[in-house]
């Protein structure tokens, strides 16, 4: 199974204005489709982040695996890394310390993915039978809330509505545990100040009794802070995620809050589990195989997990299906990754480069899919249309901040905040 050919194709969908401490979503969203092809006329599919920077590594070792075996994952590893170099392309500050490490990770999982889904599809199995096989037929995601304008400005407000105040964050919940079937609720916070994150938590506990809840706010907070909110939340939250920033700032969370604590930014990159383990810096890591470099390095990182006694979640980005689905048979093969995962799936309202049918939610959960490799088909014509929109719309980087400081100038996304 020779890669004759690779595809690379960005993209850009409407996102709404969600709020979160490096500033505010932009109108667009980007990604990046990968498509390998194979001598025998197979086809993978692959999804990754979409800035330049990126983009443009992800087409230059798109050129360089032409020729290998779709199983040689290690010598397109050593390829990749090779071209990567020092280059440094993961820059919103929102998924933790950007190292070349973690570039290459970065690059490697979207080509990994896809050759995962051509040998699923080779082999007539999905992709969950090549990590070992399910131990569980359908992943739970929880509802995932953002505050948020109520559209971006100067557009007419969008079918969610604002949500700015603990009222409006109940009824954003209400709306996607209705519409997803959500069993468990994640709040992005770093917003606003501490309180009146303390004060929309305790809302969505009095408005959905017995419902796990989570709040993140991307490091904005001191060490202090961090402990306060957590003392003041205590039996209200499953864990809280990244308060603060660094390895040596969560353990001290650690040691003074009643919750366990969770990352997916002091512990991106292997090198960062041995000293956030002699720390006991965290309880809960967040996987990601868009940059923990794939679906199976993704699977070491989580049996080394259950080996020091940490759990697992699963951390996402604004995405499509392919990363929906690769998630998915992720989480279904990994038998330790037992809080429900995060996705940004609702806010993509269904614009979906992903034919229809494959992927579905049913009380919060998504089947895996039975379909050989990801089980999901490219819609061409959402791609063309998507890719389009990527030509049109003026974005080739997340840029939350300056996004933000265009309506709120003395916006600075530093941290610690409060
Ligand atoms: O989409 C967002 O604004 C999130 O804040 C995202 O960028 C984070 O990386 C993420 O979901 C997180 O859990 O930190
Ligand atoms: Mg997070």
């Amino acid at each position: 199974m020779i890669i004759r050919e690779i595809r690379v194709t960005p993209i850009a969908f409407r996102d709404p204005p969600l709020l979160n401490a490096a500033g505010v979503h932009e109108p667009w969203a980007l990604r990046t489709i990968v498509e390998v092809v194979t001598d025998e006329g197979l086809t993978g599919l692959g999804e990754t982040y979409g800035d330049l920077g990126h983009l443009g590594k992800v087409r230059e070792c798109a050129q360089i695996l032409i020729g290998l075996d779709v199983h040689a994952t290690n010598e397109m590893y050593a390829r990749i890394a090779a071209a990567v170099g020092d280059a440094v392309t993961d820059l919103h500050g929102l998924t933790g310390v950007a190292t070349k490490e973690k570039s290459v990770d970065r690059v490697f999982a979207a080509f990994e993915v896809a050759c995962l889904d051509i040998r699923g599809k080779a082999a007539g199995v999905p992709v969950v039978d090549l990590l070992g096989g399910r131990v569980r037929d359908a992943v739970e995601y929880s509802a995932y809330l953002f505050y948020k304008w109520a559209g971006h400005p100067g557009d007419e407000p969008d079918r969610f509505g604002a949500a700015l105040d603990p009222a409006g964050v109940v009824e954003q919940a209400a709306l996607l545990i209705k519409e997803y079937g959500f069993r468990s609720i994640k709040l992005k916070g770093g917003v606003y100040p501490p309180d009146e994150e303390i004060a929309a938590i305790n809302a969505l506990h009095e408005a959905f009794p017995g419902v796990p809840l989570r709040l993140d706010p991307n490091a904005a907070w001191t060490v202090a802070t961090s402990i306060r909110v957590g003392r003041e939340l205590e039996g209200r939250l499953q864990y809280l995620e990244d308060p603060t920033s660094g390895i040596d700032g969560m353990a001290e969370v650690a040691a003074s809050v009643p919750m366990p604590l969770a990352t997916n930014m002091c512990v991106v990159t292997p090198d960062h589990l041995p000293p956030a383990i002699a720390a006991r810096a965290i309880g809960v890591l967040l996987l990601d195989h868009h940059y923990w470099g794939g679906l199976v390095r993704s699977s070491h990182v989580a049996s080394l997990c259950g080996t020091f006694g940490l759990s697992l979640s699963m951390h996402s980005n604004s995405h499509q299906g392919i990363s929906l689905a690769a998630m998915t048979h992720l989480a279904a093969a990994t038998p330790n990754l037992t809080f429900a995962c995060d996705t940004h799936t609702p806010w993509q309202d269904g614009q979906d480069v992903v034919a229809p049918g494959a992927l579905r939610f049913v009380d919060g959960a998504v089947p895996v899919p039975t379909g050989p490799g990801l089980g999901v088909e490219l819609d061409r014509d959402a791609l063309a249309r998507m890719h389009e929109q990527y030509e049109r719309c003026g974005i080739v980087a997340r840029d939350d901040t300056t996004y933000m400081q265009r309506f709120t100038p003395t916006f600075s996304a530093n941290r610690p905040r409060w």
